[in-house]
């Protein structure tokens, strides 16, 4: 079994030989991943691939899969899955320092809040806020706990196209400010090369491309170097471009 090892030395992430798998089907076959402090890793892979397997596996919380191999964290995790897992019957500001304790939670947890664009929410139920606004409560919620590595598995995927949008500006200025290491599990191939410094494919239970992006932040879509990007992603992951 894989060892995890939130250890007080670890300042990378690192994954080697990481092998898990369900039954007799290996989902993750020998995988190494390295991730440095600050650095942005976006994941990509086709639906089945293994991306949450991986995920789950640097979150340390998949201890009834099978597997061997090893993973080293730094100390501080954090992680943002599609839905925001708020609990419905606190309050905004109670769901962002949940579990917290100190003289100045409070205080932090609004500041937090005040971040993601949600000053005056605070005593909100989460059923009162939309998808996008909970989602930002969600990032609160890491960003409080000031995570050197922030795991997160499709965090747009539920919102709408503008959100979407929104969103990646939000994340990318959050992640400017607090430089966490990021990996970022999502299917959406422009979403990984707006966000990332690099992006990975899963495929076969390995990391089977990488790609640098080299394109000064905030990213525009329309840059050509982004449309080369799409391109060779997409064919990473058996995707043709139709011709216009
Ligand atoms: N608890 C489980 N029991 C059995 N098989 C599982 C379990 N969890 C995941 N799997 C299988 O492992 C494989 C990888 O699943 P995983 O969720 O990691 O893929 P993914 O790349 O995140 O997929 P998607 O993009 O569709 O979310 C899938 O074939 C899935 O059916």
């Amino acid at each position: 079994m894989a060892t995890h090892a939130g250890g007080l030395t670890a300042t990378r992430t690192r994954v080697h030989e990481l092998v898990r798998g369900f039954g007799d089907r290996a989902v993750l076959n020998g995988l190494d991943l390295d991730i440095a402090p600050g650095e942005f890793v976006a994941l990509l892979g086709r639906s089945g691939s293994g991306k949450s397997t991986l995920l789950r596996a640097l979150a340390g919380l998949d201890e009834s899969v099978t597997g061997s191999g090893a993973v080293e964290v730094p100390a501080k995790v954090s992680v943002v899955f599609q839905d925001s897992r708020l609990l419905p019957w606190q309050r905004v500001l109670d769901n962002v320092v949940l579990g917290l304790d100190g003289p100045e939670v409070t205080e932090r947890g609004r500041a937090s809040l005040a971040e993601v664009g949600l000053a005056g929410r605070e005593r909100a139920w989460p059923n009162e806020l939309s998808g996008g606004e909970q989602q930002r409560v969600a990032l609160a919620r890491s960003l409080v706990r000031e995570p050197e590595l922030l795991l997160a598995d499709e965090p747009f995927g539920s919102l709408d196209a503008l959100t979407r949008i929104r969103m990646h500006d939000l994340l990318r200025q959050l992640c400017e400010r607090h430089r966490p290491a990021v990996l970022l599990v999502t299917h959406d191939v422009d979403e990984a090369i707006v966000l990332a410094d690099r992006v990975l494919v899963l495929d076969n239970g390995r990391i089977g491309a990488e790609l640098q992006v080299e394109i000064p932040k905030p990213r525009d879509p329309a840059d050509p170097r982004f449309a080369e990007l799409r391109t060779s992603l997409l064919s990473q992951l058996g995707i043709e471009k139709e011709q216009p």
